[in-house]
């Protein structure tokens, strides 16, 4: 991929924070890797998602500086770039608002895996990460500390959001998308009464069947 179809790949993307109701107004970024390059895409800050096209996406150092673009860089590229410069595997990220998963981060409480979905994308709960402010790196720091002790794609930072990784940007909107969905059922079943935990050996079942087997084998090229 060249820096052009990442740049379209990115802007497109944002379309599934907004179909899913991940977001509101322009509260919530995706970025992708370059790959072969300490280079990252990410979206402008505070641009309306209607307003986004490929020329407006911004292409940033691995230390989160501008290189290439009109406009200025989301408000998290530091901290998006952190993730890519500690964990090499990952190729996206997320950031959103969602309003069940930020719930859950306004608690500062980890979702709890209780239904196989959740075993499934995360491979156990979501986890929440510490605060920070944002604007520099530290958010960066708390990802990755939290998620590298975990198999979750997506971390609550706390009184703040969720953050999604991936191998592929594209795998991290899921993981985005999945989180929200699983943060409101999580929800709803509390209000219904006490949840339990899946046994420790069905999640890594689920997730192992989930990773490996589930769906259509790829054809080559495919992500
Ligand atoms: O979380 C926050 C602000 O609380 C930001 O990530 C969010 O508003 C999105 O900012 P950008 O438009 O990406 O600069």
């Amino acid at each position: 991929m060249n820096l052009e179809d990442i740049r379209a790949e990115v802007c497109d993307l944002h379309r599934h924070l907004t179909r899913w109701g991940l977001v509101t107004w322009t509260a919530g970024n995706v970025s992708a890797r370059v790959p072969g390059k300490d280079l990252l895409v990410i979206k402008p800050s505070g641009v309306e998602y209607d307003a986004l096209t490929p020329k407006s996406m911004v292409v940033c150092d691995l230390d989160g500086n501008l290189v290439e673009g009109e406009h200025s860089p989301s408000s998290d590229t530091a901290s998006h770039a952190y993730v890519y410069r500690h964990m090499p595997e990952v190729n996206g990220v997320v950031h959103t608002h969602s309003p069940y998963a930020t719930a859950w981060a306004a608690r500062g409480e980890p979702i709890p895996c209780s239904i196989t979905a959740m075993a499934d994308e995360f491979g156990g709960d979501i986890p929440v990460g510490p605060f920070a402010l944002i604007g520099s790196d530290d958010i960066g720091r708390g990802i990755v500390e939290t998620l590298r002790q975990s198999r979750s794609p997506a971390v609550l930072m706390r009184q703040h959001g969720p953050f999604t990784i991936g191998p592929t940007a594209k795998s991290a909107v899921k993981a985005a998308v999945m989180c929200e969905d699983v943060a409101r059922t999580l929800h709803l079943a509390r209000q219904l009464g006490p949840i339990d935990r899946l046994p420790a050996t069905a999640v890594d079942r689920l997730f192992d069947r989930y990773q490996n087997v589930y769906g259509q084998p790829l054809m080559e090229g495919q992500q």
